[in-house]
């Protein structure tokens, strides 16, 4: 018969790290599923108010920021990311669970799915209602979280994040709608599922990530300015002109339908490519942009680059990471065909 130090020993060491978000917010009553404050409550209180998470793994956490997740700044995201590495590269840690606010959760999952070596599993979790509320979602998708983080199967699939019982890649997930629980998505559809504590595998992600990644966090001292500019009917080209002049070394264009820009636009993206900015073309179609080279815009003429699937929000986020190698169109256009 086991001992309970045998068992013990058996799980998973998960470390839950803490960002803030509506998974740690508070509303006034429990009828406030919308109405609240994010990032206020503290990991241990998190950990606390699941206790089956110890028949998951043994788990700790840490405290790493408590903000909402549209204030996070490139700091933060290096600050993240660099914990993240120190844990994964430690022989006692199994698996790592980041709670975030849902906002901005795909960037900062993107993120680590191209800087973090290793093939230890991430995963990324937040909640569309605070605990405070009836119905709350965060206790399960914790849960699932850490059931994911403690289970072999995970491994070497890159970052992944548990919302609403589906195990989505990193990669691929974005935030689709607001209010409702089933907030996200991906195009190409969910890995798997998780259901009571157990994963199920459905496909893998067949873009570069983590281990087969050749970026590494370890070698990012900092992040250069790359910026968004909104595409719509009578957009003026004001917004690209000030972001390059306020220092963007790249400008993701949130174009319409297959990331295409108006001519009132073009002249001032071939002005600003001529001066050194990179021009990457990507659209904001709701349900998933897929914007081709030379379909719309004559890209090699203009020496642009294409997001292809990458929403603009993470664009950005792999031009970033990107331009910390390389300011070649070239080199950049292959790494948005294979990230
Ligand atoms: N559901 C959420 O987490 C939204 C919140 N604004 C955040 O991103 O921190």
């Amino acid at each position: 018969k086991e001992t309970p130090t045998q068992t013990e020993q058996k799980l998973a060491n998960v470390v839950i790290l803490a960002t803030g978000g509506t998974i740690a917010g508070a509303g006034a009553s429990a009828a406030n599923s919308a109405t609240y404050q994010a990032a206020k409550v503290g990991i241990e209180q998190l950990i606390a108010g699941v206790p089956e998470l110890s028949q998951l793994a043994n788990v700790r956490g840490e405290q790493v920021m408590q903000i909402a997740s549209e204030s996070i700044t490139n700091d933060n995201l290096l600050q993240l990311g660099r914990r993240v590495a120190e844990l994964a590269d430690s022989s006692d840690v199994d698996g790592i669970v980041i709670t975030h606010g849902t906002d901005t959760l795909e960037e900062t999952a993107y993120f680590l799915n191209l800087v973090e070596k290793t093939d230890k599993p991430i995963i990324v979790v937040g909640s569309m209602r605070p605990g405070t509320a009836m119905s709350a979602d965060g206790m399960l998708n914790l849960y699932n979280a850490v059931a994911v983080a403690s289970s072999k199967d995970a491994r070497g699939k890159g970052v992944l994040v548990t919302m609403n019982d589906e195990i989505q890649s990193g990669r691929d997930v974005s935030k689709m709608i607001n209010i409702k629980t089933e907030a996200f998505k991906s195009a190409w559809g969910p890995l798997g599922m998780v259901v009571e504590g157990k994963s199920y595998w459905f496909r893998l992600p067949a873009k570069r990530h983590t281990m087969d990644s050749e970026f590494d966090i370890k070698n990012i001292k900092s992040l250069p300015a790359v910026e968004i500019a909104y595409s719509y009917g009578n957009v003026s080209d004001t917004a690209y002109k000030a972001l390059a002049q306020s220092g963007a070394k790249a400008i993701i264009h949130a174009g319409t339908g297959n990331g295409s820009v108006s001519s009132r636009v073009v002249p001032a993206l071939q002005a600003l490519r001529k001066d050194g900015v990179q021009i990457i073309r990507s659209s904001h179609v709701n349900a998933g942009g897929f914007v081709l080279r030379n379909a719309e815009q004559p890209d090699d003429k203009y020496d642009w680059v294409v997001a292809h699937d990458l929403n603009p929000q993470k664009a950005r986020i792999l031009a970033m990471v990107a331009l910390t190698k390389t300011n070649d169109s070239k080199e950049l256009q292959r790494m948005f065909w294979e990230y």
